[in-house]
């Protein structure tokens, strides 16, 4: 069942975040500025990421390959978009772009209503703050220790976080992924399920507000795919948040969590099913 009452919050929406309302300020002279600590006034009907008219081409030694061709998409608060299609259809390049990973050949990439400064140090900064990204491999580091996976993000923070501060914001982040305790177990020794849920605190840790996930279920059985999508989706659909999930996805379990579903196919993204704005 596609879930129709997302949009269905009558929370203060002058009490949330602007997440990036400094994106055109120098970083430099602000040195550390969570997304938390911003000012409070986006709407809730203020998309949170848009893609308008999108087109990105990869050059070979003798041909050109479009992987994306004048796409569109818009991410609301509240809500889990789902890109389908077939392998190189084009979903990783459609991801990497919304998540300031890759620069499109033509086009335009806002976020709350801005499009960022073109500056390498403002992407970065937008990069860590406002994108976590769940990958199909969980792209965990084996040898250490789950704490250590999580605070990853807080390294790279301006003002970076490390020992104790660090340590507690990464439990934090595992209990809201049902790891609490697991701080200092090595990574090796966890499941697929549970490594998945490592990188999903770690994307939490630094409390952004669109996730990124490519293929985030993947490698999962059936028991651990659930889990992993129903914390996404709570994450997403916490009415007192303005998060937003974009998920590249071949796996027919995840869409009956999602709220729009598109298809991409050669670059062209068509939508397959709309049931955001219901009153
Ligand atoms: N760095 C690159 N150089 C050249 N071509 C590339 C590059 N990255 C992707 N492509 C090509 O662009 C197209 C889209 O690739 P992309 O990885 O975005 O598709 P995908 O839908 O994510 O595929 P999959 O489901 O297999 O991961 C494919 O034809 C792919 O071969």
């Amino acid at each position: 069942m596609i879930s129709t009452n997302v949009f269905k919050t009558t929370e203060n929406t002058s009490s949330l975040p602007d997440i990036t309302s400094s994106l055109h300020e120098n970083t430099s002279s602000h040195p550390e500025s969570t997304p938390m600590d911003q000012p409070l006034n986006q709407p809730l009907d203020q998309p949170l990421l848009e893609l308008k008219r999108i087109t990105h081409r990869y050059h070979q030694a003798d041909s050109v390959i479009t992987a994306l061709d004048t796409v569109n998409l818009e991410l609301l608060p509240h809500e889990i978009v789902c890109i389908m299609g077939p392998s190189g259809g084009g979903k990783t390049t459609l991801l990497n772009i919304c998540g300031f990973l890759l620069q499109p050949d033509h086009g335009k990439v806002v976020v709350n209503g801005k499009v960022p400064d073109s500056s390498s140090s403002h992407r970065a900064r937008l990069r860590n703050q406002v994108f976590g990204y769940i990958r199909q491999d969980y792209a965990v580091i084996d040898h250490d220790k789950v704490w250590q996976n999580v605070a990853i993000p807080l390294e790279y923070r301006a003002k970076p976080l490390y020992g104790r501060k660090a340590k507690a914001l990464c439990s934090q982040a595992l209990a809201k992924v049902n790891l609490a305790g697991k701080e200092n177990v090595r990574v090796a020794q966890l499941s697929g399920g549970q490594k998945q849920r490592v990188a999903i605190a770690r994307c939490l840790v630094n409390e952004p507000s669109i996730i990124l996930a490519d293929e985030p279920t993947a490698a999962l059985d059936h028991e651990n795919a659930h889990e992993i999508i129903t914390l996404l989706r709570d994450w997403a659909h916490d009415p007192s948040q303005r998060h937003g999930l974009i998920l590249a996805t071949h796996d027919p379990r995840i869409l009956p969590y999602c709220d729009r579903i598109f298809s991409l196919q050669d670059g062209t993204l068509t939508q397959e099913s709309a049931t955001h704005l219901q009153a």
